[in-house]
């Protein structure tokens, strides 16, 4: 019999070393886990317990979403999903899945997937994808001239300046996401070896820095691959003389850029459209409306007529029921649905990355007129993320 509990700051190592070894990763050596142990936040880490024993972790951390329409709302980052491999399949993760639901302040949660058969049980649908590119460094090139400055900064300036222009200028696209202080730590500043390179650079236009690069160039056997981690721009022309910027530096065969947004329009950018290799499509975000009635009145709509959706959901029965849908908003009703589903697809929807008719046609869910509920749904944006975890 497994009990799940709350974990306190003594017991996030082990919480930890559990998550690692279900990824089969052995537990961490101290000086990863001095940057690791400041991503854990009081109240987010659940274990399950076997008597004194730690079977199983989940965990999340406290950020926001942006959403159709702009507006941003609390949002959990839940991550570090993991049980051992003599406890799985006899439903702890169910069980720690339940219990985080009833902890989380939250009206929304996201993930990333470590399996595709894993969370749509458990209320999650994808919700933005993303595309790696491969550019061939010597067909590209950009039109005209630069508009801005690029300079690269060196890392303790890096960690003061890109947090603070993620939040400024990474903010804007529905799907991103607040990153959290450990987030920036963890992934980007910490817990990096002495010996890689990794190279941040910021631009400024003429309101100042609007946009910034993290790059690594990795030397392989027979080419040169320079490797974006992260870039954000305000505006077209920051992101034009960001990418102008990555394919002019010397001694670079390609440039690879991972879990770029689907919409991003680099063939349009450089004078040769072949110079750029989609080499992947990936699953990115995976969204669990919590609150559905909510979060379906925070995003904005487009022009069409009325909709009802019905929605059900087993996780969370409070969820289920019909909402109407208006240009003006989202409220709960009495009418019978004209489109039904289960709360994961309706997080699939909800950002804009799928639209009701391609789940009728997939047979996911149901309804004679899928094109009305489209034509409230739609966004002008492709949702994107950009921060993994
Ligand atoms: C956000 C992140 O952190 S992603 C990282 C996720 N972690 C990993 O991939 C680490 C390795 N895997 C694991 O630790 C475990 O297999 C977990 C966490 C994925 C699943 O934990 P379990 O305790 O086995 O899940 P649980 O027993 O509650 O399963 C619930 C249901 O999901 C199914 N399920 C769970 N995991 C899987 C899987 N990997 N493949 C297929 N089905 C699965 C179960 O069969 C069960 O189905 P049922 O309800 O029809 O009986």
């Amino acid at each position: 019999m497994t009990e799940i509990r709350v974990l306190d700051e003594s017991q996030y190592r082990d919480h930890h070393t559990l998550f690692r070894g279900t990824l089969h990763h052995a537990a961490a050596p101290d000086e990863v886990w001095e940057h690791a142990r400041n991503s854990y936040e009081p109240g987010r880490s659940h274990a399950a317990f076997d008597g004194a024993e730690i079977v199983g972790t989940v965990q999340s951390f406290g950020s926001s979403l942006v959403l159709p329409g702009g507006a941003v709302v609390p949002h959990a980052a839940v991550s570090r999903v993991g049980v051992r491999a003599d406890h799985t399949r006899r439903g702890v993760l169910s069980s720690m899945m339940r219990a985080q639901f009833d902890a989380l302040d939250e009206p929304a949660a996201t993930l990333r997937a470590s399996e595709g058969v894993i969370y749509g049980r458990f209320g999650y649908g994808v919700a933005t994808r993303g595309r790696t590119v491969r550019v061939d460094r010597r067909r590209a090139a950009v039109p005209g001239e630069a508009t801005g400055r690029v300079r690269l900064v060196d890392r303790d300036t890096a960690g003061k300046l890109l947090p603070e222009l993620h939040d400024s200028v990474g903010m804007k696209r529905p799907g991103a996401i607040g990153r959290w202080t450990g987030w920036w730590e963890l992934n980007l500043f910490g817990n990096i070896k002495p010996d890689d390179n990794l190279v941040s650079a910021v631009h400024s236009g003429p309101d100042g820095d609007d946009g910034f690069v993290v790059y690594k160039v990795d030397h392989g056997d027979k080419e040169r691959v320079l490797k974006v981690y992260d870039l954000c721009a305000a505006s077209p022309a920051a992101w034009a003389d960001l990418w102008r910027y990555l394919i002019g530096i010397d001694l670079v065969d390609e440039v690879e850029a991972w879990l770029r947004p689907l919409d991003e329009p680099l063939e349009w950018l450089f004078t040769d459209p072949r110079a750029v290799k989609v080499t992947e499509f990936e699953d990115e975000t995976w969204l669990r409306l919590i609150d559905v009635p909510f979060m379906l009145a925070q995003r904005t709509y487009a022009d069409g007529d009325p909709v009802v959706v019905g929605v059900t959901d087993r996780l969370i029965p409070v969820n289920t029921g019909s909402y109407l849908i208006t240009p003006d908003g989202a409220s709960r009703t009495d009418q019978a649905p004209d489109v039904e589903l289960s709360v994961d697809l309706l997080g699939a929807l909800y950002l804009g990355d799928t639209t009701f008719r391609q789940l009728v046609t997939a047979n996911r869910a149901t309804g004679s007129n899928p094109a009305a509920a489209d034509r409230l749904f739609a966004v002008s944006e492709v949702p994107w993320c950009g921060t993994y975890f």
